[in-house]
């Protein structure tokens, strides 16, 4: 037993993994279904009542379960058998569903995963104690919506090409036939590229290959570790045979170089922010960050924009602003804007797609590392935030103390904007408007947005 005063021992971690994944645990037997958890997985109680957490297991189905992995206070599993399936269980529609690390509710009906998103922001936020109306959504098509992705290319040992994402919880790359999220433009280049690798002189001097779907173009970037001219010849004729633009960012280390190799090298992707935006278009690059999901992104943008009520030289903050998103349809509509962001070169961008849309005047595009809040806050009538994963901890404090009266929160992770919207409530805010938007069907993954106003004291 730990005396006062003295330092309990650290337990080890206790996980097990069961020797064969398939192995059935003797006392497992089968179990209902109590709701899905937050990443998607079927929660259940076993007959000792640990936690188990399931994949691909619906709410209200009765199973068998395989349990793979063992902890302390709760074990992981799958689907052995099912006894009785949801009546919202569909067949997945990609081969490569439960290997693949992209997706996890493809087995769910579009509308109980859209159902689950509303639920997962409303309990987030039930744990800080903040009681939310019933969220309103933003959705489009379920399937051939992702315009931008990432694929990593390794050669085994046997000298076998993979070309895909990474297995669900493991760092190995599988091949992937198919990704039918991803936008029909993208998805028809998976099996040629396939082909053109394998015909490689130097395969293993390919890193990733990066893929952006602009409005206009489709763009795909190399990462060469090496330059093997040979190669380039090759994706040089692809790019011309499928019509692409093409760079290559070349060079171990650091400080790799950006190439183009296509006949264009004035041309970059665009997008709208708005679906009936007749303005000037926003250019992208290969390492922009770029909102996945184009038609999703016209509706959170539309959103934003209505729920600002944007006055005429309205001053507006803009956090974590990226190449322009939201700061260029604000500046549109009159509202003076300061935007911060923390990659220079996303900085730059911001600021040229300012001016190709005539709007230098409105805004100011400032490089900051927003670790910490800058200094104006105070001076904006509204601040519109979008940060990463990690939330805004810092800034939300900031706001507490000093915001506006009015903040919208833009967050692509619900359990880090619960715990910044409990901050900024304890700071004298209000909640008033929220919505889940859809920007990544058949997964778990949800983007919100709410309203904040600070009230009257
Ligand atoms: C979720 S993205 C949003 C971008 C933009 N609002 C949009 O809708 O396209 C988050 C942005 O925050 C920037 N960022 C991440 N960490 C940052 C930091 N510490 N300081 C400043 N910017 C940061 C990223 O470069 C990225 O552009």
């Amino acid at each position: 037993m730990a005396m006062l005063g003295q330092r309990r021992q650290k337990r080890p971690a206790t996980r097990k993994r069961l020797e064969s994944p398939g192995a059935k645990r003797d006392d497992a037997g089968s179990v209902v279904i109590e709701r899905l958890a937050h990443d998607g997985r079927g929660v259940a109680h076993d007959r000792d009542g640990k936690i188990l957490f399931i994949e691909q297991a619906l709410p209200g189905e009765d199973i068998e379960v395989a349990i793979h992995t063992q902890h302390g206070r709760y074990d992981e599993g799958h689907v052995r058998r099912i006894l009785k399936a949801s009546e919202e269980r569909v067949t997945p529609g990609c081969a490569h569903f439960g290997r693949c690390g992209g997706c996890d509710l493809q087995h769910l009906a579009i509308e109980g995963q859209r159902r689950y998103k509303q639920q997962v922001l409303r309990e987030h936020l039930a744990r800080h104690d903040i009681e939310l109306p019933e969220p309103a959504l933003l959705a489009d098509e379920a399937w051939g919506y992702r315009r931008r992705a990432r694929l990593g290319v390794r050669v085994g040992s046997d000298n076998r090409i993979h070309m895909g994402y990474r297995v669900r919880g493991q760092d190995r790359l599988f091949n992937i036939e198919q990704c039918p999220i991803l936008e029909p433009r993208l998805e028809t280049l998976l099996q040629p590229m396939r082909t053109l690798i394998e015909s490689l002189e130097a395969p293993r001097r390919l890193g990733h290959i990066e893929l952006v779907a602009g409005d206009d173009v489709v763009m795909i970037t190399l990462r060469q570790l090496r330059r093997v001219p040979g190669d380039l010849a090759r994706w040089q004729q692809f790019s011309r045979e499928h019509d692409l633009l093409l760079s290559v960012l070349c060079g171990e280390g650091e400080q790799p170089v950006l190439e183009r190799l296509d006949d264009r090298p004035d041309t970059w992707p665009h997008y709208r922010a708005l679906a009936d935006d007749q303005g000037t278009a926003i250019s992208v690059r290969s390492s922009d960050f770029l909102q996945a999901n184009a038609k999703v992104n016209y509706q959170l943008v539309a959103s934003v924009l209505a729920w600002a009520e944007v006055r005429d030289a309205m001053p507006v903050v803009d956090l974590f602003a990226g190449v322009g998103n939201f700061s260029l349809t604000l500046a549109a509509a009159g509202a003076r804007v300061t935007a911060y962001e923390g990659r220079e070169s996303m900085v730059q961008r911001l600021r040229n797609n300012a001016e190709a849309a005539g709007l230098s005047e409105h805004i100011d595009a400032r490089c900051t590392d927003l670790s910490s809040a800058p200094a104006d806050l105070e001076n904006a009538a509204l601040v519109v935030l979008d940060p990463p994963r990690a939330g805004a901890q810092g800034i939300c404090q900031a706001l507490a103390q000093r915001g506006p009266s009015r903040v919208l929160y833009v967050s692509c992770e619900p359990a880090t904007l619960a715990r910044d919207v409990r901050l900024l409530v304890d700071g004298g805010y209000r909640l008033v408007r929220a919505l889940v938007a859809d920007m990544f069907p058949q997964t778990a993954h949800l983007e919100s947005l709410v309203l904040l106003e600070r009230q009257p004291t």
